[in-house]
């Protein structure tokens, strides 16, 4: 008998507990939301379950609160979003445990849908510890995990009620399995991965393993710069994380044993402020005081580009600077336009970095958007995904 999927459970009038990934980029001055991909991307689950008579409870997380209650990163405008594109009121709860989150589960009708709020409001979500799984748990009747971008992650929402709940995956989750599983184990040659972005920490122990993986790695955004310092650069006032930067060196060291093909910047373009309406360029050995590097230069915008030439795999996570200000979106723009154009299988990841190719208009001509960044890193890797194995576990489980 094969997995369990959603269609396998009688949800009409049941309290169907579903984790989402609304984790949406937020314009840096307003705080509107500036793209909604996340939120388009759960509704065929969020629809399938409203039209089969669930009283459906939406959970997420939205940015990095740490722990606290942080008013810019509440839900109430996933909320509104979520509702207008479902054509139908959504109910939020200002808490997602206790007495408000209970309260607003026990109005809940059939057919209709609530949204908790940012479960990262509460530390014992990112630590899963055991009681605030059983009182997330306690709140739904089958747990379904649509969160792909959140897959890679085991916290409380994402894995810890998956153990105390029936546990499903939802299409999202599925579509997005299917999709990577083809750059997976075996992807077409030549394989290119493309790294940027802020989240450092998070994805510089991933590179190690692309450097086997790919045929080719290139080095952009925030990323870059911690490489740079490493390799002696004075980055200046640049995003770097000065405690991983002998980590970088040793992936230096092993990318000049292995001869891999390893892409950092050559030029950048500066600026001493974000709000600097235009930056200027300069070579990564020539930055001076106050200097942030906030976009790959010219010569390495070519370069890049040209190495995309001939690729079967195309994998992209992370933007090559930060392209939300027009000045220092033309790294980002340059290379989505050289993945649009390759005749390779081409997928691109990660909440930012979507957000980037479509405001880039391109993200037609990609083959596979993943709303999920750091979960595809892992999953490519062949790691395994703590909210995708809880599922797996119990999918095999009778109904
Ligand atoms: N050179 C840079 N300096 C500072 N921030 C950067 C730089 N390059 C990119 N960024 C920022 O990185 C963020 C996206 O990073 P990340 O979250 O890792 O990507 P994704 O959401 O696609 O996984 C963007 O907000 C962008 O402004
Ligand atoms: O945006 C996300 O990841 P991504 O930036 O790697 O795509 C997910 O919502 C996970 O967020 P987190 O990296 O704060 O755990």
């Amino acid at each position: 008998m094969g997995k369990k999927t959603l269609e396998d459970y009688d949800v009409a009038g049941k309290r169907v507990l579903l984790r989402v990934d609304f984790n949406v980029p937020l314009d840096k001055e307003t705080g509107a939301i500036s793209n909604d991909e996340r939120i388009q991307a759960a509704l065929p689950t969020i629809r399938y379950l409203l039209d089969h008579e669930a009283r459906l409870i939406i959970m997420s997380h939205l940015g990095r609160p740490k722990g606290q209650v942080v008013d810019s990163l509440r839900l109430d405008p996933v909320a509104d979003r979520l509702s207008a594109l479902l054509g139908q009121p959504v109910a939020k709860a200002d808490d997602c445990i206790g007495e408000l989150a209970e309260k607003a589960v026990a109005d809940l009708q059939p057919g209709q849908a609530l949204l908790l709020e940012n479960v990262r409001f509460h530390p014992e979500e990112e630590k899963n510890s055991l009681e605030f799984v059983k009182k997330l748990a306690a709140l739904g009747d089958i747990f379904v995990n649509d969160a792909f971008g959140t897959a890679h992650r085991a916290h409380a929402s994402t894995e810890g009620v998956g153990h105390f709940l029936p546990a499903v995956a939802g299409y999202l989750m599925k579509k997005e399995i299917s999709a990577l599983a083809r750059a997976g184990k075996r992807p077409v040659r030549p394989y290119v991965a493309i790294i940027g972005g802020a989240k450092i920490s998070d994805k510089i122990l991933v590179i190690e393993e692309l450097m086997k993986i790919a045929d080719k790695v290139i080095i952009g955004g925030g990323m870059a710069n911690t490489f740079l310092a490493a390799q002696g650069y004075d980055m200046q006032a640049s995003l770097v994380e000065t405690d991983k930067i002998d980590l970088a060196k040793g992936l230096l060291d092993q990318q000049a044993e292995t001869g891999k093909a390893f892409l950092l910047p050559t030029d950048v373009v500066v600026a001493k402020s974000l709000d600097d309406a235009e930056g200027t360029v300069k070579k990564v050995d020539d930055l001076a005081a106050g200097d942030m590097a906030l976009d790959i230069g010219p010569a390495t915008r070519d370069l890049y580009v040209k190495a995309l030439e001939g690729a079967q795999t195309i994998f992209w996570n992370g933007p090559m600077g930060v392209f939300e200000k027009e000045a220092f979106a033309q790294g980002t723009n340059a290379l989505a336009q050289g993945v649009a154009d390759s005749a390779g299988y081409t997928i691109i990841g990660g909440g930012d970095s979507v957000a980037a190719v479509a405001q880039a208009g391109l993200s037609e001509q990609i083959d596979h958007i993943s709303t999920g960044g750091g979960a595809s890193l892992v999953f490519l890797e062949g790691r395994m995904l703590p909210g995708l194995a809880v599922l797996e576990e119990r999918e095999d489980e009778p109904v």
